[in-house]
């Protein structure tokens, strides 16, 4: 049972824009006192009306028209100010969200759907946006009104107004219980259009294994099996909303028909003078609008609350990684790794990294080898932090890595990963990712080292050649050169290589290792090795078995050995 709107929670993002609130509120009073101006305007007009003197007619409605003006001036007031603290809410809130989701490990973005986040920080978001929007710019405004005007009604005459409220708490019961029933239907059709666009997501990056499979068919069912459940959810919704509006216009109309009735039945017993009933009914009249509005926004802000929840979802999952309140910059390191009895758990109790303990000198070039699924990827992400061991100690240059910023301890260190992902934008970018300005030379320089500036300048564009999204298809040595110069530029100590598995042709492959090894150079290398080249290549072998070590040694020491190293040499790389 959830006892406190997420709602509230809003409050810290609309705080800030008090001064745009202000300014909007000083439009809304502006437009209340203008309004009851124009009850008043209208009593008077009605005395004049049928006193055939044309001047004072006239003259009220010159007064009327005035009001009428000055009602839309504040009007005015109040919409921009309104709109643009609503919508710097929405901004603040997104951008919010953003960071936070930066933050939160690896193993979330691994079981979240991508779909469904972006569908939150757009759509989910725009939705809260509009609610805060509705709140200050139609809800309250229209509120004020059903507060200022009925008060005034009550002192023009409490028996009409009376009758004309009598229907009231009716009213008020069944909008509440159509909008809770609208924000149970808004919640589900809102998960089927994110579970929707997490389909397409996972369709469109995954388009070749579909059509490899002949799997078209069983997508577009799964497809049209989810878009008929976001219809039927919506169509819920709408029928509901469908049947709503006559109930209440019915109650209302029901009012105004009382209204009338006690109304006639005062004029005639003398209790009531004609001017005064007809401010009355300009009262009543200015009334409907207000109502309604704040009927739907209600129903608006019962369906927002689900987008509101949804939002909120994200912002409750806490990363399990995180920084200490007192994290010491990391300074420029010489590259001595340490592992201290390590143990790592995906899953509460079922280790994948068993007590490892390791000493990596700077320069040094360790291979990890071992069957799919020992652990080494687990191993060399504990590095970055990217995860944090149950047990045991991870020390660079004798700093535990718990005790630095995240930001100067991957600073450090550089990934080159099996699959490089490029991001929209041009080659030199991507080589110089995350840095805003670069200097071109550098990433020419970089580029040359990693045997990747000759095919750019090949480009069409050299390296201002577009790429990601939409952009020139690289092959995948190319992609793994630019992957290995984004590396040479940031220039770490540390590096953690993990080698494509996919086939290379030969002079493909012969530039790629020529560009690893420039790299390795003089750095403390994890290479998570499947070619033979490296693992002969590199100072230190890793044996990983069910998460533990089991054999470490010189290419020769472990064949010597003759136990697993020899017995998966001789598998796999004879
Ligand atoms: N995010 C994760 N959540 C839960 N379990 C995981 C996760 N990643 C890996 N594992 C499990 O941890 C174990 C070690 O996996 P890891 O990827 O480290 O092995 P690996 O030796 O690098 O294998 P490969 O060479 O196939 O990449 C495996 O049993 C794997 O199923």
């Amino acid at each position: 049972m959830k006892t406190r709107s997420n709602y509230w929670q809003l409050l810290p993002y609309i705080r800030p824009q008090w001064h745009n609130i202000v300014k909007g509120f000083i439009g809304i009073l502006g437009y209340v006192l203008a309004t009851l101006a124009l009850i008043t305007l209208a009593r008077q007009f009605a005395s004049v009306f049928g006193g055939r003197n044309l001047s004072a007619i006239a003259l009220e409605i010159s007064l009327l028209a005035t009001v009428f003006l000055v009602r839309g001036f504040f009007q005015s007031v109040q919409d921009i100010y309104m709109a643009k603290a609503a919508l710097r809410v929405a901004f603040n809130l997104r951008k919010y969200i953003y960071t936070h989701l930066q933050k939160l490990n690896l193993s979330y973005f691994e079981t979240a759907k991508t779909g469904d986040l972006s569908y939150r920080l757009t759509e989910d978001v725009d939705r809260v946006g509009e609610v805060v929007h509705k709140l200050f710019h139609d809800f309250i405004p229209c509120v004020l009104q059903l507060v200022a005007i009925p008060i005034y009604m009550i002192w023009l005459n409490w028996q009409l107004t009376l009758a004309i409220i009598i229907v009231a708490p009716l009213m008020g019961v069944l909008i509440g219980w159509f909008g809770e029933r609208l924000r149970i239907f808004s919640l589900k059709s809102q998960s089927h259009v994110s579970d929707l666009s997490a389909i397409l997501t996972e369709v469109f990056s995954g388009i070749r294994i579909i059509q490899a499979f002949a799997a078209e068919k069983y997508e577009i069912a799964r497809f049209s099996r989810e878009a008929d459940r976001t219809m039927k959810a919506k169509y819920s919704a709408e029928r509901l909303k469908a049947i709503q509006i006559p109930i209440i216009g019915f109650l209302e109309a029901v009012s105004i028909l009382i209204l009338l009735f006690v109304g006639g039945w005062q004029i005639a017993t003398g209790n009531l003078t004609v001017d005064k009933f007809v401010a009355f009914l300009t009262a009543g009249a200015l009334l409907i609008d207000p109502i309604g509005h704040v009927t739907s926004n209600y129903n608006e802000f019962k369906q927002g609350e689900a987008s509101v929840d949804r939002v909120f979802e994200l912002l409750a999952i806490k990363p399990t990684v995180e920084e200490k309140a007192n994290a010491l910059t990391l300074p420029d390191v010489s590259g001595k790794v340490e592992y201290r009895h390590v143990s790592f758990a995906y899953k509460k109790g079922e280790f994948v990294i068993k007590d490892i303990s390791l000493l990596a000198m700077p320069g040094e070039a360790i291979a990890l080898v071992g069957a799919s699924g020992a652990g080494k990827t687990t191993f060399v992400n504990l590095l970055p932090r990217f995860y944090d061991p149950e047990a045991g100690q991870i020390l660079i240059d004798g700093v535990d890595i718990k005790d630095v910023t995240l930001d100067s301890l991957r600073r450090q260190i550089g990934i080159v990963p099996q699959e490089t992902i490029m991001f929209s934008g041009t080659i030199a970018q991507n080589i110089a990712f995350g840095q805003d300005a670069f200097e071109m030379k550098a990433v020419e320089e970089a580029a040359k080292i990693a045997n990747a500036h000759q095919f750019i300048t090949q480009l069409p564009d050299g390296y201002d050649t577009w790429v990601g999204e939409r952009g020139v298809n690289l092959s995948g040595g190319q992609r793994q050169r630019i992957a290995i110069a984004r590396a040479v530029l940031r220039n770490p100590r540390i590096l953690i290589l993990d080698e494509a598995t996919s086939a290379l042709d030969s002079e493909s492959e012969a530039l790629v290792q020529e560009a690893l090894e420039r790299l390795m150079a003089s750095r403390t290398v994890f290479i998570i090795a499947h070619r033979l080249s490296t693992v002969r290549r590199c100072d230190r072998i890793l044996v990983f078995e069910r998460g533990q070590i089991v054999e470490s040694g010189t290419h020769e020491e472990l064949l010597t050995l003759e136990r697993r190293y020899a017995r998966f040499y001789a598998q796999q790389f004879s």
